[in-house]
Formats: C-alpha cells, sequence, structure tokens
C-alpha cells in the first residue's frame, strides 16, 4: 500500500528529529513541508504568533480542533505548564494515528489527549466525560465552515469565561468568512488580525485572535 504524505512526514520526523525534543520535531517539520512536500501545518511564520499568544496567556486547559499530524499540538504543547492539557479533536483516524506517534516522539503525551471523532460530537462531551470545567484557549484549525458552529456550540456548552481566548487559523485562505463577520459583530468578543502568510508560501493569510468578555 502506498504510503501516505502524512507518513512521509512522521517517518522523516522519526529519522531526523530528536526523540524528546519538540522543538526539533516542529523544525523537522518545516523543513519536509517547506522543501518536500507542502502540508497544512500552521507552519513556522504563524506558528511564531501562536507560540506569542499561548506564552501571554498561560493557559491551563486547551483545545484544538483539528489535529492533522500534530504539528500545532507539539508547538502548543511544548510551550506549557508542567500541569497544563492540551485536548486536540482529530476525526480522520489515519490522522490521529500519525498524531499520537509525533507527540509521543516529542515527549509530550503527557500534556496532549488526542479525541477522535467529530468536533460537534465531542464539544458537548468535554464537561462530563473529559472533566473539562472551561476552557482557557481554542486554536481552531479544522474545517473553517465549522469554526462559527464550533465556537457557538463551546458557548452553548458553557466551555468559555471571561478571558478565553479563541485563535483561529486560515482567515483569509481558506478563509473563515462565516466566522469573521459572526466574531467581529458579536460585543462578547474583542477581536485581534494578525497578518502573516500561507505556511511555507508566499500567499497572504492571517489569524484571527478573539478574547471572550464573559
Ligand atoms: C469537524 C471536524 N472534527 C474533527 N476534525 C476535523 C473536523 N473537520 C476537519 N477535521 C480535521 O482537521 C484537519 C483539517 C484541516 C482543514 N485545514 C485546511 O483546509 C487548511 C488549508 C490550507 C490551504 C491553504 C492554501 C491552499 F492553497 C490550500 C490549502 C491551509 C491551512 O492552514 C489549513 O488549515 C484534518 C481533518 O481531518
Ligand atoms: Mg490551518
Amino acid at each position: 500500500m502506498a504510503q501516505s504524505k502524512e507518513q512521509r512526514i512522521l517517518n522523516f520526523v522519526l529519522q531526523n528529529a530528536v526523540r524528546g525534543d519538540p522543538q526539533s520535531v516542529v523544525d523537522t517539520i518545516d523543513k519536509y513541508c517547506s522543501q518536500k512536500e507542502w502540508a497544512m501545518n500552521v507552519g513556522d511564520e504563524k506558528g511564531l504568533i501562536l507560540d506569542k499568544i499561548v506564552e501571554e496567556t498561560k493557559p491551563s486547559v486547551l483545545l484544538e480542533l483539528g489535529t492533522y499530524c500534530g504539528y500545532s499540538a507539539v508547538r502548543i504543547a511544548r510551550l506549557l505548564q508542567p500541569n497544563a492539557c492540551l485536548l486536540t479533536i482529530e476525526f480522520n483516524p489515519d490522522y490521529a494515528a500519525i498524531a499520537k506517534q509525533m507527540i509521543e516522539f516529542a515527549g509530550l503525551q503527557e500534556k496532549v489527549k488526542i479525541l477522535e471523532g467529530p468536533s460537534e460530537a465531542i464539544i458537548p462531551q468535554l464537561k462530563k466525560k473529559h472533566e473539562v470545567d472551561t476552557l482557557d484557549f481554542v486554536f481552531l484549525d479544522h474545517w473553517k465552515e465549522r469554526y462559527k458552529p464550533d465556537t457557538i456550540l463551546l458557548l452553548e456548552c458553557g466551555l468559555l469565561r471571561k478571558g478565553s481566548v479563541i485563535l483561529a487559523d486560515n482567515v483569509i485562505v481558506p478563509g473563515a468568512p462565516e466566522f469573521i463577520q459572526y466574531i467581529r459583530n458579536n460585543k462578547s468578543f474583542e477581536c485581534t488580525n494578525y497578518l502573516a502568510h500561507v505556511e511555507y508560501m508566499k500567499i497572504k493569510d492571517a489569524m484571527e485572535k478573539a478574547v471572550f468578555l464573559g
């Protein structure tokens, strides 16, 4: 059976990165995806914006929608305090399996929990099944038309508190127009736009930060 691109990315990491060193995992994925095969990781330029926002938020309970190969899960978890926890939702079992190995290779399995399934089914289970009270930080990087409905679902499930930070990738390319229209016109959120480029490309993209005001 021919290998998938995601399997090739993982193999490149297993052969070229340093086990237990998250930064080397991040750098190795960026090297492969900028030189050999493009892939939809948040990447190094937007990754630095993500790093800064995670560091200034100092979150303890985090949620990511769209694990993919685990690049941003490793990138985020490498910055977390010892008892902080990142829950990341992925509905493609092949991607989830790749991400699990990526996260374990980076040595971050104690800080990251991959939840397999569609976000709309898992978000309502976070409080009762995954012992979440409220979320300090949410990273949206899954199907772009799911950003708005899943943000509304997080609100309906009482998962956001005053000061919760939502950070959305790709608000220019591929774009998430319904989400942007919703979040920027909702007085309960304070929004900031961070201009950048599509990962490993010269095409303009941006991330949007939305702080819930309670
Ligand atoms: C609803 C739901 N629940 C759980 N997991 C979900 C889900 N919807 C998608 N997922 C999972 O997230 C991942 C999907 C992410 C979608 N991301 C993208 O489509 C995406 C696309 C581009 C891009 C840019 C320029 C181009 F020319 C072409 C593409 C760049 C990016 O950074 C992206 O995140 C993988 C998928 O299995
Ligand atoms: Mg993205």
